[in-house]
């Protein structure tokens, strides 16, 4: 097998990881979402999204890779983010 064809299947691997640890991310998101639409609170909360930048921050590997960390945490809890309003908006909309 070629090194490319190796390095693409350990990636592929991992990926299979994250879309399992996506959906178990999500769910949790819209139970959150569940009790944020009954006590009526705001989806978003600036502290609690700095608090996991900061600790994904320093679970970097490297400096050089925090960018990419930080890009990665702020893109999944703007997408978590979405995916609460649409709960509930549909909730709403019920
Ligand atoms: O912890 C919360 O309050 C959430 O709604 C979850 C979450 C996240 O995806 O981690 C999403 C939106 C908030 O701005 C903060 C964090």
């Amino acid at each position: 097998m070629t090194d490319l064809r190796k390095l693409r299947q350990n990636i592929d691997k991992i990926d299979e990881q994250l879309s399992g640890l996506i959906n178990q991310r999500m769910m949790i998101a819209r139970a959150v979402a569940q009790y944020k639409k009954d006590h009526n609170c705001r989806v978003l909360d600036t502290e609690r999204e700095n608090e996991i930048i900061q600790k994904a921050c320093e679970r970097s590997a490297s400096e050089a890779l925090k960018p990419y960390q930080e890009i990665f945490f702020r893109q999944l809890m703007a997408l978590s983010r979405d995916y609460q309003r649409e709960i509930i908006k549909n909730e709403n909309d019920k």
